[in-house]
């Protein structure tokens, strides 16, 4: 079954071509990830998909019931509790307290939040807890689709790690599909199950790969040997090693 497809997808920003007649199917359950040099229309690709920017050409179908999101900024409601800003999609939804505070609890739950935590603003917390926050969230209305924009990138090694793995084991326990962009080749061998390469050259995609093994079977030795071979040795790879100015000194 079919979450999502981009049929000939094209974008521009004031007359300028990012995006030309991009075609994508991303299958229930599947984790794809989107990578590509900084300005290849990674956000804007996400964004079309995720209906928040509408395509000059082409169609976004969606084969979901629901979905999530999850920004590099956590994007909270400063005035709210943490327990609020999970519960918030649920309130818009119209559900009854007693079924906000549970749900909105399972998903903290979820992402090992403390109990403790739900009745603190978001002034008060780390940038790892607002982004765990933001992830309730969006797991909160239980959505068959994630679209993930750079969701990591602002955090530090160790809690970026946590954060990779609370993806997996909750890709996992809720089943969805999604849409991952990265600028991390090992975040998109770790995360996903297949990887789609945007290339502003082509102004779409140049190609894509399947990970090897699955998901809980990767460890740090065979995302690293994955990464090295993509990166050596597969030219489809070639010019983010060579593009992306965030990878060099
Ligand atoms: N709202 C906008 N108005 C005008 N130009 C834009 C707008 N949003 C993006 N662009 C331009 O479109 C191109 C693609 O941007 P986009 O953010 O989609 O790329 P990206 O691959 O996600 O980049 P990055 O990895 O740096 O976030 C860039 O050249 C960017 O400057």
């Amino acid at each position: 079954m079919t979450a999502l497809t981009l049929a000939g997808v094209s974008h521009a920003y004031f007359g300028r071509t990012i995006l030309d007649r991009v075609k994508l199917d991303v299958l229930a359950g599947q984790l794809v990830a989107l990578v590509g040099p900084s300005g290849c229309g990674k956000s804007t690709l996400v964004h079309i998909a995720a209906g928040l920017i509408e395509p000059q050409r082409g169609r976004v179908v969606s084969g979901y019931r629901r979905h999530g999101m999850i920004f590099q900024e956590p994007r909270l409601l400063p005035w709210a509790t943490v327990e609020d800003n999970i519960a918030y999609p649920l309130r818009l939804s119209g559900a009854p307290k007693r079924e906000r505070q549970e749900r909105a609890r399972h998903a903290a739950d979820v992402v090992s939040l403390d109990r403790r935590d739900l009745e603190k603003y978001p002034i008060e917390l780390s940038g790892g807890m607002r982004q765990r926050t933001a992830i309730a969230r969006a797991l909160v209305l239980e959505p068959d689709f994630v679209f993930f924009d750079e969701p990591f990138t602002a955090l530090d090694v160790a809690l970026k790690r946590r954060m990779q793995d609370l993806v997996i084991s909750s890709a996992v326990q809720s089943r969805f599909a999604g849409l991952f962009v990265t600028h991390d080749l090992a975040e998109a061998v770790r995360v996903a199950d297949r990887i789609v390469v945007l290339d502003e050259r082509v102004r779409g995609i140049s190609g894509e790969r399947f990970v090897p093994l699955e998901r809980g079977e990767r460890n740090d030795t065979s995302v690293f040997a994955t990464v090295q071979s993509y990166l050596k040795d597969d030219p489809l790879f070639s010019h983010i090693h060579d593009t992306d100015e965030r990878r060099r000194p």
